[in-house]
């Protein structure tokens, strides 16, 4: 089932324009002029229920734009959005009990009442069951750690306490889709990991959909199947994560474990001798082989260093999607 369906999407806004210096400044009071900025040109994309969808650009793309569209804060200039079957902006109130949005910049909870009765208040005015709201409470303080901020209010916690905090919130309600617009932005390590797990445990275990934008590849690629990348308010890429990576790099590492008593470096003269992989050595007893994928099968490599050498471990690594998404970028279209 389509959860949201996205068709020619355009979003103009109307900037000021001045002349530069006091004698502008003073012309646009008297007659203001504005430019016409189009941040959206003409956007298209449907998400299934169940996905989880990352969408990319550069500063300035158009994906908080979009997002704002889809969750009926802002209404588009032209095309056709369908959000669980509604038009965002004109059923905005039937549109934000179906749905969870999280940015990552602001909260969605009350400054100064303690978590506890922050998510109270959130569950009296969604009118969330009481049985649905104490067992959603127990897994979300469990999964997220909550349990020692509940009593603290909204304004003494720190970013990452926030952010879990905010999560929960958003997703009391059981929505069926979810928006995060950079919700790892400035967490520490440990408070990204959790929040990725947190999100993609729901986007598994109960087929929420997710809709993410983020700078942070780690990301996409701990919560995401499938990626949407934007260029000046241009679609420029569509596809799944797996896809893309096998469809855009053939490169890929083979990191070899022999052991102790080996020779590391009678191990690369075999790899350079019996495959047009190319070999180097990691450590005393690691080597890493880098080859095409097009012209090297790893079973093929694998076999030659075993023919010669026993092996303890074996490790194949895929191209960094930040690498990709990077190229992609820069080659503006793929
Ligand atoms: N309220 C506004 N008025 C005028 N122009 C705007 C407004 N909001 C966004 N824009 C412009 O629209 C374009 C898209 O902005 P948007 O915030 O959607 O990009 P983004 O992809 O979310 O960027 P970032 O990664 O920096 O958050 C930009 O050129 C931006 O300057």
């Amino acid at each position: 089932m389509r959860i949201i369906e996205v068709r020619e999407l355009r979003k103009e806004y109307r900037v000021p324009e001045k002349d530069p210096g006091l004698a502008g400044t003073l012309r646009s009071l008297v007659r203001p002029r504005h430019r016409t900025k189009v941040a959206l040109d003409g956007v298209g994309f449907a998400v299934e229920a169940g996905e989880s969808v990352g969408y990319l650009g550069s500063n300035g793309a158009g994906k908080s734009t979009t997002i704002k569209i889809l969750t009926g804060v802002m209404s588009p200039t032209g095309g056709r959005v369908r959000v669980n079957g509604l038009e965002p902006h004109r059923d905005r109130k039937r549109h934000v009990r179906e749905l969870g949005a999280v940015f990552g910049h602001r909260t969605g909870l009350w400054w100064d009442l303690p978590v506890r009765d922050s998510f109270r208040a959130l569950a009296a005015l969604y009118e969330i069951p009481r049985p649905l709201y104490r067992a959603n409470l127990e897994v979300f303080t469990e999964l997220l750690e909550l349990q020692d901020i509940l009593p603290v209010p909204v304004r003494q916690l720190s970013l990452g306490q926030r952010m879990r905090a905010d999560l929960a919130g958003a997703l009391l309600h059981n929505p069926r889709l979810v928006f995060l617009d950079e919700p790892t932005a400035g967490l520490d390590l440990n408070s990204k990991a959790a929040v990725r797990q947190f999100v993609r445990h729901l986007n598994q275990q109960q087929s929420m959909t997710v809709f993410l934008t983020s700078h942070d590849m780690a990301d996409i690629e701990g919560i995401c199947d499938r990626l949407i990348i934007l260029d000046r308010g241009r679609k420029i890429l569509d596809d799944g994560i797996d896809r893309v990576r096998h469809r855009l790099t053939t490169s890929r590492q083979l990191i070899v474990t022999v052991p102790e008593a080996a020779d590391v470096d009678d191990v690369v003269r075999t790899v350079h001798d019996g495959t047009a992989a190319s070999c180097t050595v990691l450590g005393r007893r690691r080597v890493r082989c880098e080859f095409d994928r097009a012209s090297v099968a790893v079973p093929d490599l694998v076999g030659v260093i075993m023919r010669h050498h026993e092996i303890v471990d074996f490790e194949l690594r895929e191209p960094a999607l930040e690498d990709i998404v990077q190229r992609i970028f820069q080659w503006g279209s793929v």
